[in-house]
């Protein structure tokens, strides 16, 4: 279980993260949404002790980050995907990684097997493309054999196999009775893996709730998200301004 209590963070003037209580829960997947800038990266961060908050805390089984013995294997995530040295293979970068959490070698293979890495296990992880470095970092995750994952944006720039691969294997993590919290800018892709979700605008709570009940708000669950965060995007169009000027100047001529 990942828990936020009173978890505060401010950056100058700026409160990115202001006053969050929330739970994940083992079991389902639960979403985490919000608008851009919102402090969905802010939060992640500091569950897993990369951020200090100003103020509450982010438990992970009812501890710190710095707190737990052995990290690696009591959480894991995919934060961006490129998070290695691209001078190394695929496999002496997990087994540089296993090394220090105390992993035997043999757990690479599992791992790199897992995420359909086992036949480029050799080469340069910088010469992998996109799709397989966000491969590689699900294998880095999953390595210490986590009980709670986080993936923060896992489908960026991934094909469409690539989606489906990672939103399967996210479910099928969360079956097996792990904590699994997944940030997303994307409604219809969180629509088709989550069961809860956490919505947040400007750094404060605005939903902890089943798709199935924030879905039913509205006619769907994009309609019920704007609908929530009306108030909290930072940088919205408006559509009643637009072309306004050329209109005033009757196109230039064109019609
Ligand atoms: N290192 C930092 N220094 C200063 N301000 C920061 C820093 N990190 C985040 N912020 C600010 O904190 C707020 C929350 O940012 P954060 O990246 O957590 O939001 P987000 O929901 O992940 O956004 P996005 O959806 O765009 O990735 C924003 O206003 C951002 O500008």
């Amino acid at each position: 279980m990942i828990e936020a209590r009173g978890l505060t963070k401010r950056y100058g003037s700026t409160v990115a993260v202001d006053r969050l209580d929330f739970e994940v829960r083992p079991g389902v997947v639960t979403g985490f949404l919000g608008p851009n800038g919102s402090g969905k990266s802010t939060t992640m961060r500091m569950i897993l002790g990369l951020d200090e908050p100003d103020s509450g805390d982010a438990l992970i089984g009812g501890r710190r980050y710095r707190e737990l013995g052995w990290p690696l294997r009591e959480v894991g995530a995919l934060l961006e995907a490129r998070a290695f040295h691209p001078g190394r293979s695929a496999r002496s970068h997990l087994r540089a990684l296993a090394a220090g959490s105390g992993i035997p070698d043999r757990r690479v293979e599992e791992v790199l097997g897992a995420v359909g890495l086992a036949d480029v296990g050799r080469r340069r992880a910088g010469a992998f493309s996109l799709g397989m470095a966000q491969r590689l970092g699900v294998a880095a995750a999953l390595l210490g054999d986590p009980g709670v994952l986080l993936f923060d944006e896992p489908v960026n720039g991934l094909d469409p196999e690539g989606i489906r691969w990672i939103r399967d294997l996210m479910k099928a993590l969360a079956a097996e009775g792990r904590t699994v919290f997944v940030s997303s800018h994307l409604i219809s892709e969180i629509a088709l893996t989550a069961e809860h979700l956490v919505v947040i605008g400007r750094g404060r709570l605005l939903a902890d709730t089943s798709v199935a009940e924030l879905s039913a708000r509205s006619v769907s669950l994009e309609d019920a998200f704007f609908a929530l965060t009306r108030d909290s995007a930072e940088y919205r169009g408006d559509p009643a301004a637009r072309g306004s000027d050329l209109e005033a100047q009757g196109r230039g001529g064109a019609s």
